[in-house]
């Protein structure tokens, strides 16, 4: 498989491949500097989850001029924020490809492949596990259970949170996720998800160390208690976010984030609280289930 460095433009990458690349997040909000995204060259709605469904049912199908303009778009915001960004290159046979946050996670010890429950989305991760070999970067996988990388919250230095559907994520997959976690002291924070919301990033996001945003009358009262008692605080969001994907932001570190331009509640609320906030236009995406966070796979994160 090719590994098109140069796919998404100069930017901060430049053409040249770096010598080195590095898979290492203790964090959501430490500064990003390196992130794996895939151009939708493919993107079809699949009726896989709820949003899509609906989506079909109301007659979308993607527009795949506007669906590259729009990942564009994220893309170069990504580079004005000296992110830089490598390519998966787009198999034809694979429609959710562009998903790439739900195939692998950046942990502080190294990659993890994970193991999505959907069949379609499989040849996603042998994708990766090509990438991450041409890059020479070691992979763990995972193997025993199902967990998909929208569940995974690497939330801070000693806290990992991971959202359980049992349909997308599960618990075998979970316990296997998080063992180095475990063995190595951290607090893991089990979130229960109801399927119609697929996975947690569409109704909870970290935005800084303390702080995130969430869908709080969908979030389990328990996950939400233990939040606090950990001094996290949720900037309170409504329901309706969640099916369109508006609580699915990024975090670039340095109280930075990149929201859904159709959801300009989440904008609002988040510059009252003194975040810098960009827009992106991600409409194509959000008819097909996924956001901004679902968008993107944080390869590296340094302290801000
Ligand atoms: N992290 C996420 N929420 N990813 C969204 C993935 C959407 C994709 N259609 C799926 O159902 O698998």
């Amino acid at each position: 498989m090719r590994v098109d460095f140069g796919a998404f433009g100069a930017g901060t990458a430049g053409n040249v491949p770096p010598a080195y690349l590095e898979s290492y997040v203790v964090s959501e909000t430490d500064r990003l500097t390196d992130v794996i995204l895939c151009p939708p060259l493919h993107l079809t709605p699949v009726p896989c989850c709820a949003v899509t469904r609906e989506a079909l049912a109301a007659g979308f199908t993607t527009d795949a001029a506007e669906a590259l303009r729009q990942h564009n778009m994220l893309v170069e915001a990504l580079e004005r924020h000296r992110v830089r960004c490598h390519s998966l290159a787009p198999l034809r046979d694979l429609p959710d490809m562009c998903f790439t946050r739900d195939i692998g996670v950046a942990t502080p010890w190294g990659m993890t492949a994970l193991n999505p429950a959907m069949p379609h989305r499989r040849g996603e991760v042998d994708a990766l596990l090509e990438t991450c070999a041409e890059w020479k970067m070691p992979v763990r996988q995972i193997t025993r259970g199902t967990i998909e990388g929208g569940d995974v919250c690497v939330a801070r230095e000693g806290l990992l949170i991971v959202g359980m559907s049992g349909e997308r994520s599960c618990a075998a997959g979970v316990e296997e996720f998080a063992a180095p976690f475990r063995a190595a002291g951290w607090d893991v924070l089990l979130c229960p998800v109801h399927a119609d919301h697929l996975h947690l990033d569409t109704i909870f996001c970290m935005v800084e160390k303390d702080e995130a945003i969430g869908c709080l009358e969908l979030l389990d009262p328990t996950f939400v208690e233990a939040l606090y008692e950990r001094d996290i605080k949720i900037i309170p969001m409504p329901t309706a976010l969640s099916f369109s994907l508006g609580c699915n932001i990024l975090s670039l570190g340095g109280r930075r984030v990149l929201t859904s331009a159709t959801d300009t509640v989440v904008t609002t609320a988040l510059r009252k609280a003194g975040y810098a906030v960009d827009e992106i236009d991600i409409s194509q995406f959000a008819a097909c289930g996924g956001g901004i966070h679902c968008l993107t796979q944080p390869l590296r994160r340094i302290p801000a």
